[in-house]
Formats: structure tokens, sequence, C-alpha cells
């Protein structure tokens, strides 16, 4: 099935962006976990439309409702199930999409697979909307795996276009970066003035009818060493599922990534100490993962999103009712960059990933062994 994923805990999401509603369902979930709801409201809130001028002008609550799995401020272990109105719909906005398909969304290749069968109306299931109830599964989990083991997790606009961040040494990650208090900013990013120079150009992007891109970094430290597997149930693999289900990501990279393959074998070794009973690295070049498995160094990884297809500059198109070739130019409420809404989204899928295996991890150590 297309909308679940996990293998210890499940998430399914449902919805389209003009039904009445989106939602999903988190499945194996320890009974017991107290639910800081303000806290949620936070990321739901860095993600909902309409906050600010670099997002669409669509304006949700992003408030979810708690159906079950959830009593007296704790969770009971059974499926957390819950929804989240949509609202503010416009959907004459996609009377003319029903057959102009948007170069670059998911029209054409979405109705191809469900014969034409698909809710078109504002990218229907397609719908970058359907990131919403992943932020709040998300920040559930974000919440278990700190309140268990310290671990936090924290994203950055890499870069937007050309304009690129200051490096953070990996090696390094220490206060000063954390309490940057990242998760406040519109444009999070190290060097401030970068953040003004990216807000400048996605503004000008918008103003000629067009959209941007750009890489978000995010970055989970205090995870214990020993999660994943070699192979098929690697951290980065899974982790990498998660990832691409957000729609408009094009890749993934961990650590130093691509740019590794530049460096020799010496430069790129993350070299090995004690430190006290603790196993550090001196760098950090792997992102925290060898062999599939957590090492214990910060996990670090950078998605890149692509720009926002529904623009509106003119773009050579189809018409699959007449079957002919036409010009479209999209007139409705959308993001000119995708990047600042989805931080939270990126952080999400890193806490469910974590939260999958230590859940796993805590099973294997509460067996009885030799
Ligand atoms: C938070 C978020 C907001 C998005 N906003 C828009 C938008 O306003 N307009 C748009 O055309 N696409 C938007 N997208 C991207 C499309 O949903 C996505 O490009 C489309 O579903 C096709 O999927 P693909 O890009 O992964 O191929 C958004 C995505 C996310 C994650
Ligand atoms: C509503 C959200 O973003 C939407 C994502 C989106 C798309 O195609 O992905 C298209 C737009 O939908 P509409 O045309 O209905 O305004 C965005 O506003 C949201 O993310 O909550």
């Amino acid at each position: 099935m297309s909308s679940i994923w996990g293998n210890r805990i499940k998430i399914s999401i449902f919805g389209e962006s003009h039904s009445n509603a989106i939602g999903g369902v988190l499945d194996g979930l320890p009974a017991g976990i107290k639910i800081d709801f303000d806290e949620i409201m936070v990321d739901m809130d860095r993600r909902a439309p309409g906050k600010s001028n670099l997002s669409t002008t669509r304006k949700e609550g992003d408030i979810p409702e708690i159906l079950s799995g959830y009593f007296n401020g704790y969770t009971t272990g059974t499926p957390l199930a819950f929804i989240i109105k949509n609202s503010n719909t416009k959907s004459s906005d996609y009377d003319e999409l029903k057959n102009l398909m948007r170069p670059g969304h998911g029209d054409y290749s979405g109705n191809v697979r469900y014969r034409g069968y698909n809710d078109y109306r504002g990218g229907g299931h397609f719908s970058g909307r359907l990131t919403a109830p992943l932020v709040f599964m998300g920040s559930v989990a974000k919440q278990y795996i700190m309140q268990k083991k310290g671990i936090y997790i924290f994203s950055r606009v890499k870069s937007i276009g050309d304009i690129v961040d200051d490096q953070i040494d990996f090696g390094l990650i220490n206060d000063s970066i954390l309490l940057k208090n990242l998760r406040t900013k519109k444009l999070p990013t190290i060097n401030e003035q970068k953040s003004l120079e990216m807000e400048e150009y996605i503004l000008q992007m918008k103003k000629n009818g067009d959209s941007t891109g750009g890489v978000i970094e995010c970055t989970c430290i205090n995870v214990p060493t020993g999660l994943g597997s070699p192979f098929f149930e690697s951290f980065e693999s899974s982790l990498s599922h998660l990832i691409f289900s957000i729609p408009s990501v094009k890749g993934i990279e961990f650590g130093r990534g691509f740019d590794i393959t530049k460096l020799s074998g010496s430069q790129a070794n993350d070299e090995m100490s004690y430190d006290g009973n603790t196993v550090k690295n001196y760098t950090n070049n792997n992102g925290g993962i060898t062999g599939g498995i957590t090492n214990g160094m910060p996990i670090v990884f950078r998605v890149a999103i692509k720009p926002t297809p529904s623009i509106a500059i003119p773009q050579r198109t189809i018409n699959i009712e007449q079957c002919k070739d036409e010009i479209l130019s999209i007139k409705g409420r959308h993001d000119p960059c995708i990047v600042p809404r989805a931080l939270p989204v990126v952080e999400a899928c890193a806490a469910l990933n974590i939260f999958d295996y230590l859940i796993q991890m805590e099973g294997i150590n509460n067996a009885k062994s030799k």
C-alpha cells in the first residue's frame, strides 16, 4: 500500500488537499507517553500555509483533532488516529487544471496511474498539504525520543538557488549552533546575512511569477550507537524512503555526501578515539552512519527540494481532453519556494525513523540474552 510506512511502528496518512480533512494513524506507540500539544503546535505552525510572505496565501489552522489512542493526557498504546480539517479550499482555481496538466506536478502521472479518478483539486493526495499529518506524527516521535534519550533534531536552510549558508563543522556541533534557536526563524541559517539574501531572492522569483528550490540540512544529536542494519534495513535507506515521500524532494546525501568522492581515503575516514567510555570520531564525513548503522556521531543529511512546479510564467503543456498542446499560466495560490515550510517535515521524517529503530533496539535490549 502506498500511504503506509514503518517496521516497528506503522504510520499512514489519508486525505486530499480539498477533501473535508486530511489525517493519519500512528500505530505501535508505547502506552504512557505524555504529549505536549503546545510543542506540537510550534512545529505545525512552522509548516502551516499562509504564515509569511514566502508562503502560499491559503490559510489553515492545521490543528490536529485526536480521534483515538489518547486518554487522560497519555497515549493508550492503541492506534493514535487524528484528522486535520481543510477549510480554506478554493477549488475553482483548479477548473482548467482538470485537463491542462501542470508541468512538474503529479497531474499527468497521477491521471494515468489512477485512470482519471484522482481528485485533482489542490493536487489532491499529491499535495504538499499531506505533509501536515507527517509533521504531527513526527512531533510526537520527537517528544518521545527527546524524553527517552535526549535526542535533539534541528534543521537549517543550507541553500536557496545559488545562495549558500556557511559550513558547520559537524565534528564540533556545539551549543552556539543550538542556541541560535533555528526553529523560531523564518529562513533559519547560521549566517544571518545569507538569510536576508535568500529572502530577497525568493521574493524576486515570486514577483517574476516564478519559483525556486533549495537544500535543507538536518542534524540529529545524541542518537545512540547501533540503530540500523547492513543492506536492506540500513538507517540511510529507511530514512531516504521517508524523505522521498515528501512531495518535491529530488535528492538526499549523508555527511560529506557526493563530495566525499573528492577526498582520499586518509581524508575521508573518520578517525576514532575514546573520550572516557564514549567512542568519538575526530571528523564526521560519514554523517553519523557507518555500515548502515548509527555510530554515535551526529546524523547529518541534506535534502534537495525542487522549485515549486505551479508558476504563473506561461509554459508549454498538454490538454488531455482534446489531446493537443497548449500554453498554461497558473493563477492559484502557491509557495514561491517550498524550502521554508519543508524544514519541520524533514525533521519529522528523521524523528520517525529514529523512533522506529529505537523501539526495535529497546525490544532487543529487553530480551533475555546470554
Ligand atoms: C510543504 C509543501 C508545500 C508545497 N506547496 C506547493 C505549492 O504551493 N504548489 C505546487 O505546485 N507544489 C507545491 N508543493 C510540491 C508539490 O506537491 C509536488 O511537487 C508535487 O506533488 C509533485 O511531486 P514531486 O515534486 O515529488 O514530483 C509543495 C510541497 C510541500 C512539501
Ligand atoms: C495548503 C497547502 O499548500 C498547498 C500545496 C499545494 C501543492 O500542490 O502541493 C498547492 C496549494 O494548494 P491550494 O491551491 O489549495 O491553495 C498550496 O496552498 C498546505 O501545504 O497546507
